[in-house]
This record gives structure tokens, sequence and C-alpha cells, in this order.
């Protein structure tokens, strides 16, 4: 396996404030599913940020298929906290905007749009407007828009914060089940261990201090069962980290 996404001493800070990412280190190879997990404010959102190429100032070195990140790459899709959706315009207007940006001829517009839409499950909607649509049909328009582009990786924030337990597993499922037949690399920053070990082949643990604690490779056979003793260890483990995180100084408290 081919590493996609390559990081070494890649350390950031906001302009003058302090820093929020100190020597981070590790790579994503081609078709895995890696999560970013740790404690609030340590700097996750930041590090998918840096990878998406949204700043170019950090220290060290992002390679994205083999060239420094410097800027955001259209090969690249990013699925953000607030969705970011159009919520005056229709399921399909919002699923075909990435491609009418590329210029895509019309009818292959068509094709890919509505494909995508059925993907996910929404055919039924196409004409909807966004503001119509729960919670969860949001989450799904936010990531048939992305993945409609065919970006060769995938960067998630957070994208199942906001929904019920119940939807949220759904959701997982199809976004499992999408990231196998796209053939996608994903990144997923989450806040959820549970998430973490369901979905990821490896989790980055970021500790307070915005270094990397450990990097986790969950080794389990898909579809994964929450109730196995392998799981439970897993879950034991990161529970274990982010409760020492909760316990512990950052740098320069006492
Ligand atoms: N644009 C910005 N300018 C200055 N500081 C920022 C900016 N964005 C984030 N920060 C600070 O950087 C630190 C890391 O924030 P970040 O959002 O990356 O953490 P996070 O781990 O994703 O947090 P959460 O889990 O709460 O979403 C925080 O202290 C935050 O206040």
């Amino acid at each position: 396996m081919s590493s996609l996404v390559q990081l070494e001493n890649v350390s950031f800070n906001y302009g003058k404030n302090a820093t929020i990412l100190r020597d981070i280190d590790f790579s994503i190879q081609k078709n895995s599913f890696v999560s970013i997990l740790g404690p609030s404010g340590c700097g996750k959102s930041t590090l998918l940020n840096l990878i998406a190429g949204f700043h170019s100032t950090y220290e060290g070195r992002i390679e994205f298929e083999g060239k420094q990140v410097r800027k955001p790459s259209k090969d690249q899709g990013f699925v953000f906290q607030d969705l970011a959706l159009f919520p005056w315009l229709s399921v399909y207007k919002n699923v075909e905007f990435g491609l009418k940006m590329q210029k895509i001829h019309k009818q292959t517009r068509d094709l890919k749009v509505k494909k995508m839409i059925e993907m996910v499950g929404l055919s039924d909607y196409h004409s909807f407007p966004i503001s119509s649509l729960s919670g969860g049909m949001k989450q799904r328009v936010a990531l048939a828009r992305t993945l409609v582009t065919e970006p060769d990786l995938l960067l998630l924030d957070e994208p199942f914060s906001a929904l019920d337990a119940q939807t949220r597993d759904v959701l997982q499922d199809e976004l499992l089940s999408l990231h196998t037949n796209l053939n996608t690399t994903t990144l997923l920053v989450t806040h959820s261990i549970d998430e973490a070990i369901y979905l990821s082949d490896k989790v980055v643990l970021l500790d307070k201090n915005g270094t990397v604690k450990d990097i986790v490779s969950i080794e389990l056979e898909r579809p994964r069962d929450r109730t196995s003793t392998d799981y439970n260890f897993y879950q034991r483990k990161l529970y274990d980290f982010l409760k020492d995180e909760r316990l512990s100084p950052r740098k320069g408290e006492d």
C-alpha cells in the first residue's frame, strides 16, 4: 500500500498565538480510513485544515499525492461541520454544484448527480429544498455533494456530531459502504471513541498539547460487532487515553 498523505514534523500556530500542533508525524495509506481523536481544543480541526491546504504557514512537511500541500486541491473533498449546503436550492442542485464549477458537460453531470443521489438513498427527494430535510438527510446531501466530484481524499470534520444516535449509526454504515464502493481514502475528525473504532483502520490520538500520543491500528473484521470482547478492548484503550488527557495538565500548566 502506498501513502496518499504524509506528515513529517508538522507544527503550527495561528499568528502570534501559542503553538497548536507540535511535531506531527503520520501517514495515510491509499484506500484506508483514518480518524483523528483527541480532547476538545487539541487541534483536530486545525490538523484537518492543514491537510486540506487552508493554511500555508506551517512548519515541517505535508505531502498529498507526493506534492507539498500549500493550497486546497480539487482532488480533496471536505465536508464541514456545519455542512455548508445551499438551503434554498434543491437536493439535486446542491449535489450538482461542484460538477458545474468544474464545467462538466450537462449530460455527464446529470448521470453522476443522479447516481450519487441514489447511492445516498435520496432518489425520491431530488427536487426537495434543503431547508425541508431532516438532519440525517442533510448530512447525506453533504456527503453526496462532496463525493460526486470523486475526490482522492475525503476529509470529514465531525460530520455526525449533531445527529441522534440511531441516525448516526445508520450513516456510519452508509459512509463505510461509500468509502469501500468508491475506493476513497477517508480522514475523519471525531470526538467519539465508538465512531473511531467502528469506522477506522487507524486512529491517530492527539493529546491536549497537540502532539501525536499514539497511533492505534484497529485490527477488527468488518462489519464490526460493537458488543464483542475485542471491540471492548479498543474502547477501553481509547477511553483510558481520553481520561488521562482530562486529568493531566497542559504543557506550561502546573
Ligand atoms: N482561526 C483561529 N485563530 C486562532 N485560534 C484558533 C483558530 N481556530 C482555532 N483556534 C484555536 O486553536 C485551538 C485548536 O482548535 P481546533 O478547533 O483545531 O481544536 P479541536 O480539537 O478541533 O476542537 P473541538 O474538538 O472542540 O472541535 C483552540 O485553542 C482554538 O481556540
